[in-house]
């Protein structure tokens, strides 16, 4: 069975293009993944820790035949594979693979919540993501992500 999701790719460590390519290189060399469509690359201003570089942002639609929590293991060993160091829990990484959407699924374990918790409060997530698909529903607001834009405040970390 095939299932839609939706990843939100960040970097803010040099060479950030490079592992936002290296990123989408890995997810399409796995037999299980097809990566449908790519957004534009925006450079966005950290939010949370917000004394770090400017990341750079984008999101990706990939068909695929993993379950969420598979996919999320495949995020995970990506991310250790072009060095993710988990110092402190909002610095700088090389890169971050997020899974936002699954499906149109609710999950909550300990290891992942999906729709993404925060992806309704971030620009950098839903700039690229309404990019691809300007219909999308967030499946438990039962918003268009365009009005969850709208009603944010700060869009203007998104460039
Ligand atoms: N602009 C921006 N700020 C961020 N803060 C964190 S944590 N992250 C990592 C994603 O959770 C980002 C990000 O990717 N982009």
């Amino acid at each position: 069975m095939t299932n839609t999701a939706y990843l939100s790719l960040g970097s803010n460590i040099e060479p950030r293009l490079s592992y936002l390519h290296k990123a989408i290189k890995a997810l399409q060399q796995s037999p299980k993944i097809e990566v449908a469509a790519i957004s534009s690359i925006y450079e966005t201003d950290p939010v949370g820790f917000t004394e770090q570089d400017q990341f750079l942002n984008l999101v990706v639609q990939i068909r695929t035949t993993f379950s969420a929590i598979e996919l999320l293991d495949v995020c995970l060993a990506i991310e250790r594979e072009l060095g993710r160091e988990r110092k402190i829990r909002w610095g700088p990484r090389t890169i971050d693979l997020d899974i936002l959407l699954y499906n149109h699924e609710n999950i909550e374990t300990e290891k992942l919540i999906l729709p993404h918790p925060r992806m309704h409060e971030r620009a950098f997530v839903l700039v690229p993501l309404i990019e691809l698909d300007k219909k999308l529903i967030h499946p438990i607001k039962k918003a268009p992500f365009t009005q969850i834009l709208n009603d944010l405040s700060d869009k203007e970390g998104v460039r």
